[in-house]
């Protein structure tokens, strides 16, 4: 059986909500044969971070080398990289496999606010990694760090996607769940021409750990079956969307996402 496959730059999440743990359910719920290349082992849970253990650059190329050396991600993706050296090696791989379906999430901080991306690591993101980006789906505090200006009226967060989109990746979606728009939760989009905006409601609940992560992992399954850009954003939104809806009851804090809920409402179209 032939099936498109899609592969995962990031870090573990031992709570299984957001990280590798997150992109893989999301790659099985959209019909994508997952692959997982881990750069840090994180102790965690819906109350926050206990503990990073980064990979070595030399661990995380080996991995891309091994996937990359037998099997073809039609898609990539890439969430907590946690160091500029680890970022290196990541951008050092995508360019070298051809890897140009890649959806660059630019993790820096979890809920709770333990740093998954050191300081002097975002220019590295900036130099090396945007630029091979079809996609980057920043929040609105990781925008302002990338562009280095605040982000407080509807101008502001399109000037901030033109900046994106100047430094490199085809298309910029600035995700609206930090953007506080009464009971909207829409993500703006700028595909380098035009903007748009994926529309979505702001669901009341405290579970919304990994909301980052399933978004741009249902993106980058999307793009690893051949739809386009638009198509993938579109279908990501209403992926995430009843996701959180259907937020999973797990733990004492910020509770995960649901990933079968989008094909348990029978949304699935395929
Ligand atoms: N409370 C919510 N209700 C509905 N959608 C949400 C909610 N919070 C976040 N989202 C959506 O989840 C996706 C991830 O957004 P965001 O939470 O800003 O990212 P991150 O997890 O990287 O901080 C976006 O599509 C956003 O609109
Ligand atoms: C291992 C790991 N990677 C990424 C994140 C951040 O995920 P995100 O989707 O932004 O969700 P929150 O942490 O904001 O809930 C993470 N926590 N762990």
């Amino acid at each position: 059986m032939q099936v498109n496959k899609a592969l995962t730059i990031a870090g573990s999440d031992s709570g299984g909500g957001a990280g590798i743990q997150s992109d893989l359910k999301t790659f099985q719920e959209l019909n994508v044969y997952g692959m997982s290349a881990v750069t840090a082992v994180t102790a965690q849970n819906t109350r926050g971070v206990h503990g990073i253990y980064p990979v070595t650059a030399e661990g995380v190329t080996s991995q891309l080398e091994a996937i990359g050396a037998d099997l073809r991600p039609d898609a990539v993706k890439t969430g907590m990289l946690f160091n500029k050296e680890i970022i290196e090696a990541a951008a050092g791989a995508i360019k070298n496999f051809g890897w140009n379906n890649l959806v660059v999430d630019p993790v820096m901080v979890a809920k709770g606010g333990s740093i998954l991306l050191e300081e002097d690591a975002a220019a590295a993101l900036k130099e090396w990694l945007i630029p091979l980006a079809k996609v980057i789906t920043p929040n609105v505090p990781e925008a302002e760090v990338l562009t280095g200006m605040k982000i407080d009226s509807a101008e502001k967060r399109k000037k901030a996607a033109e900046i994106l989109c100047g430094i490199g990746a085809d298309i910029t979606v600035i995700k609206g769940g930090h953007w506080n728009e009464s009971d909207l939760c829409s993500d703006l989009v700028y595909d380098g021409q035009e903007f748009y905006e994926l529309d979505g409601k702001r669901v009341a609940t405290k579970n919304t750990h990994g909301t980052g992560c399933t978004f741009s992992a249902a993106i980058t399954a999307e793009l690893a079956i051949g739809k386009t850009p638009k198509e993938a954003l579109h279908t990501a939104k209403q992926f995430i969307q009843a996701a959180v809806e259907y937020g999973i009851e797990a733990g004492s804090g910020h509770g995960p996402t649901n990933h079968w809920a989008y094909r348990r409402l029978g949304n699935a179209k395929r």
